[in-house]
Parts: structure tokens; C-alpha cells; sequence
């Protein structure tokens, strides 16, 4: 017999967590439906930690700055309170009571398992079964995505996960990826004092990215002693007993201590029964309308539907299902805007377009761009000031539709961008405000000013 509920939520990720919570609170019968941990990947394996990690570098890195700048330093690195930190703090040692009884807090129902649809309306998890009278929520979130290099599957490889929990840093790491994960944990642990050699398939890092983030991040990294080899592809792995060893396809051999496999996530759709409610189980993302509906009664959100792997999209997507679940109204999903933070020193901002995928959708481009070094605020600051802003206009509407902002702060900047985009605010009205003196976010006056407007 199937357990009558309002709804089920299968995944407690931060979207899960957010729209359960949320229906909880309204006085729904909610079941919230977990295999690991309340909070998902983010909280314990993701931004938070990762952050953590980020902000211990980034402090190595500042008082390495202050010969030239400020007198002296010595700086000794340590890893073990980075490692406590992310224990205690963070995680509290990969233990989620405390999300799990905020959840139960507010009224909602934890089940411990993995959860599979069961025919229309209903989710099984072990033998129990619910009927969701109001509809099924999935928020099933994404898996590390590992390519298929011969020999890969032999080794112990770290992921994401592996990284995060790290008691202590190797004496080299090779990463496979310089994406957003490759970046960010490859500069924290080189400043560290770990060896890093990141490998990227793509001719530059971030590649998702405008060209000139990855040109002036890789120049960034370099002169902080990392390897990085790019446009080339790991042809085979192997592990000796004491190392890892990359054969490239070049013929060259790279050598590590660990390797990091950073080249992507995906949703996995295996035993989720999709084909129960009638929706094809080999699709790589849940295609979603303007309300994250799936199908009547069925709901998606975060890094399954494909809208962005980011937390602040789950989140986004959650508000928009718990609106609809509610009968509240408000407006449909809209990315035009959406913003990314990659959160390296320098940090790389961005939001909307990059110019290729605006020439790309036929659009009638112009750019603008300035550099941080050249401003009076780049100036001043000096070591590690290095950074960009680059403006994508939209000449037949003269509105921004993508920037990147690459600096101190570079994630901070963009904010003020986004909203030009997602408001279209004129450029003539950008080019004409006032901007504060001396700021970083003057580089968007000089990009301005570059694109003509
Ligand atoms: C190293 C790293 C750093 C990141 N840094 C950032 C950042 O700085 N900013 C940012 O915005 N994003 C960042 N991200 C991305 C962010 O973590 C994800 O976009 C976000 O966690 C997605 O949330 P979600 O709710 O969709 O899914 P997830 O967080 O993946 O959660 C899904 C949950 O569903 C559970 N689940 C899966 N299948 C089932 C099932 N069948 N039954 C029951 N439960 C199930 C899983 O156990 C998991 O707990 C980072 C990711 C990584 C890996
Ligand atoms: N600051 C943030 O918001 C943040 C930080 C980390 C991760 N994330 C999210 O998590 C997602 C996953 O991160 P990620 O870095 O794994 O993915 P990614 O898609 O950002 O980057 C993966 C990189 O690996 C490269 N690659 C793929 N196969 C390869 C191969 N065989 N050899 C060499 N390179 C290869 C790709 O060209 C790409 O540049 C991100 O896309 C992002 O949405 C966000």
C-alpha cells in the first residue's frame, strides 16, 4: 500500500533541501528523500569547503606579497588547520544531523535511501512507497564525469571528494580538467607547496569562459610555478605503486604523486525510473518549461536539468517549483543573466554571453575591454593586481548582453553587470553614471568607453 503524501522531493542537495524545506513550512506533507547527505555535494565535497580551502591560499598569497609592498614576511604554510577547518566547521566531520533535523524542523519527513520513481505519482525507496498527491520534485544533482581513458579505471584517482577531504597535501598532483574544479583546487594546493601539472583537452583554461579570463589566468598561474599543458589530451594512466603516470599524446609522460579527475559532472539517471513515468531514461539532462516542470506533476531542478551546475541555479529553480507547487505566482525561469563566479586569485566573474556565443546566436557584436593594471585602483593595489573587464554589446539594441569581470574582487564586480544585463540597461545609460573613484569596478567605465558606447 503506497503512503498518501503532498510531495516527494528525491535528492536533499541545496535546491532539494530549499523547496522541501520551503513546502514543509507552508504545512504540505513533505517527504525529503536522501542517499548521502542532507545539503548535497556543496556543503561537505563542494563550494563551501572548496572556499575554505580558497580562502587559506589566498591569505598565503597575500602576505607572500608583502615584500615591495609592506616590510617582510615569513610564511609557512600548514595544511592541518585548512584540513580541521573543513572537519569541524564545514562539515562537522561529514556528519548532516544538523541539516537533517532543520529539515525535520520544519515539519518534513526524512527518508534515508535512494529513491526511484514508481509509475506516475509515486517514488519507491526499499519497499516503502509514496503517493505524492501534488507532485514529485527531482533534484538528484550531478556525478563527477570521468572520461574514458584507457587505464583510468585501474587506478585510484582522487575526485572532488577526495581533494575536499585531504588530510594533507601531496607532494605533486596532476589534474586532469582546468575547468572551474581544476582551477580552483590546482592553485590552492600549489600555493600549498604542492607540484600541480593540470592537462586541459581545450587550447585554454576555463574554456567555457571568454578566451582572455583563461589567457590572463594561465599567465597568473604559471608565474606562481604551476604546469599547465593545454590543447593536449591523456592518451593513457597508469600507476606504479608509488606514482601516477600520464601518457599524453605527444608521447610525453607526466608523473604525480595523485591525480585529480576534474573534467566535468553529469546527472545520473540509473535507477531512477524514469521510464516509469514515460520520460526516456538516456537523456543527459531533464528538459525542463518555464516552471521546471518535466511532465504534469514532475518537477526539476539544480545540476539535473542542465540550466548551469551552480548552487545559486538550484536555488533559483527551487524558488520557481516551490512558487508553483504553492499556486504562487511570479515569473518564469529566466537565464539571460546568469552569473558565474570562478573563484581563483584572480577571481574571474562573469554573466550572460561570451562574445563567441553572441556572435553565435547571429547577434551584431561589439566588445569593449579595460585592464585592471591600467586603472587607478589596479595601479595602486600593485601585487596581484592582475585582471580585465570585457563588455559584450548587443549594437542593434545597445544593451550588454554578457561581461566578464577578471581581478580582485573580479566575482564582486560582475554583480553590477548583471544587472545591467538581466535590466538591459542602455549602454548610453551605463556610459553616462557616475563610478566611484578608485575602484575596481571603474574597469566597466574604461570597457564602456572601449566599446564606443
Ligand atoms: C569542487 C566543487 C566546487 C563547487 N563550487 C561551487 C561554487 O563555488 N559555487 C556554486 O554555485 N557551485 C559550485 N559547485 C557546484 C554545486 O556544488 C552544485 O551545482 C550544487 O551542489 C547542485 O545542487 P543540487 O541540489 O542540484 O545537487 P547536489 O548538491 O548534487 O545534491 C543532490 C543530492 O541528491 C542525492 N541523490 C542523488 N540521487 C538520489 C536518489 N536516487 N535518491 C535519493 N537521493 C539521491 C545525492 O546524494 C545528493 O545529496 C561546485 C561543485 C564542485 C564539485
Ligand atoms: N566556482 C564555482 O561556481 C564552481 C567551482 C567548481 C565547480 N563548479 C561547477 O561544477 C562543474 C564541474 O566542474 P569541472 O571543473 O569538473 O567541469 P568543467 O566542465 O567546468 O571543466 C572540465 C574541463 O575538463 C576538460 N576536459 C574534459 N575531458 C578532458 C580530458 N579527457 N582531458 C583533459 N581535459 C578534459 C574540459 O575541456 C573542461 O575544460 C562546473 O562546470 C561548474 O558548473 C562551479
Amino acid at each position: 500500500m503506497a503512503e498518501q503524501v503532498d510531495v516527494v522531493v528525491i535528492g536533499m542537495g541545496p535546491g532539494g533541501e530549499h523547496v522541501a524545506g520551503g513546502l514543509a513550512e507552508a504545512g504540505l506533507a513533505v517527504v525529503g528523500v536522501e542517499a548521502e547527505l542532507v545539503g548535497g555535494e556543496c556543503p561537505y565535497w563542494a563550494c563551501v569547503p572548496s572556499k575554505m580551502m580558497i580562502r587559506a591560499g589566498n591569505l598565503l598569497a597575500e602576505a607572500r606579497r608583502i615584500p615591495g609592498m609592506a616590510g617582510s614576511a615569513r610564511v609557512d604554510a600548514d595544511w592541518a588547520p585548512v584540513a580541521a577547518r573543513i572537519r569541524d566547521e564545514a562539515t562537522d566531520d561529514w556528519d548532516d544531523r544538523v541539516a537533517a533535523d532543520r529539515f525535520t524542523g520544519k515539519g518534513g519527513r526524512l527518508v534515508r535511501g535512494r529513491g526511484r520513481l514508481a509509475g506516475p505519482g509515486k517514488v519507491a525507496v526499499g519497499d516503502e512507497v509514496f503517493e505524492a498527491r501534488r507532485g514529485i520534485v527531482i533534484a538528484t544533482g550531478s556525478k563527477p564525469q570521468i572520461p574514458p581513458v584507457p587505464g583510468l579505471d585501474a587506478v585510484p584517482y582522487w575526485t572532488n571528494r577526495d581533494a575536499i577531504a585531504a588530510k594533507e597535501p601531496p607532494r605533486s598532483l596532476l589534474v586532469l580538467g582546468g575547468g572551474a574544479i581544476g582551477v580552483e583546487l590546482s592553485q590552492v594546493y600549489a600555493r600549498f607547496g604542492t607540484r600541480v601539472t593540470v592537462v586541459e583537452a581545450m587550447d585554454g583554461l576555463i574554456p567555457a569562459e571568454e578566451p582572455e579570463a583563461g589567457e590572463l589566468l594561465a599567465g597568473v598561474l604559471r608565474a606562481e610555478g604551476l604546469t599547465l599543458r593545454t590543447g593536449t589530451r591523456a592518451e593513457r594512466v597508469r600507476h606504479d605503486g608509488d606514482a601516477f603516470v600520464l601518457e599524453l599524446a605527444d608521447g610525453s609522460e607526466l608523473t604525480g604523486d595523485q591525480l585529480l579527475v576534474a573534467t566535468g559532472r553529469r546527472a545520473d539517471f540509473s535507477g531512477l525510473g524514469l521510464d516509469t513515468a514515460g520520460l526516456d531514461p538516456s537523456v543527459r539532462t531533464l528538459p525542463t518549461d518555464g516552471r521546471m516542470r518535466v511532465a504534469p506533476g514532475l518537477w526539476a531542478l539544480g545540476d539535473v536539468t542542465g540550466h548551469g551546475a551552480f548552487t545559486h541555479v538550484a536555488m533559483y529553480e527551487a524558488d520557481i517549483v516551490l512558487r508553483e507547487i504553492l499556486g504562487r505566482e511570479g515569473p518564469d525561469a529566466d537565464y539571460r543573466a546568469l552569473p558565474r563566479v570562478t573563484f581563483t586569485d584572480p577571481e574571474v566573474g562573469a554573466v550572460g554571453l561570451t562574445e563567441k556565443q553572441a556572435r553565435d546566436k547571429g547577434l551584431r557584436v561589439r566588445t569593449g575591454l579595460s585592464k585592471v593594471p591600467d586603472s587607478a585602483r589596479g595601479w595602486i593595489h600593485k601585487a596581484g593586481n592582475e585582471g580585465l573587464v570585457k563588455l559584450v554589446a548587443d549594437a542593434e539594441r545597445g544593451v550588454l548582453v554578457g561581461a566578464t569581470a577578471v581581478g580582485p574582487m573580479g566575482g564582486e564586480v560582475m554583480y553590477g553587470l548583471a544587472v545591467a544585463v538581466q535590466a538591459e540597461v542602455p549602454v548610453t545609460t551605463l556610459r553616462h553614471m557616475i563610478y566611484a573613484y578608485p575602484t575596481f569596478h571603474r574597469g566597466a567605465e574604461d570597457a564602456l568607453r572601449d566599446l564606443g558606447a
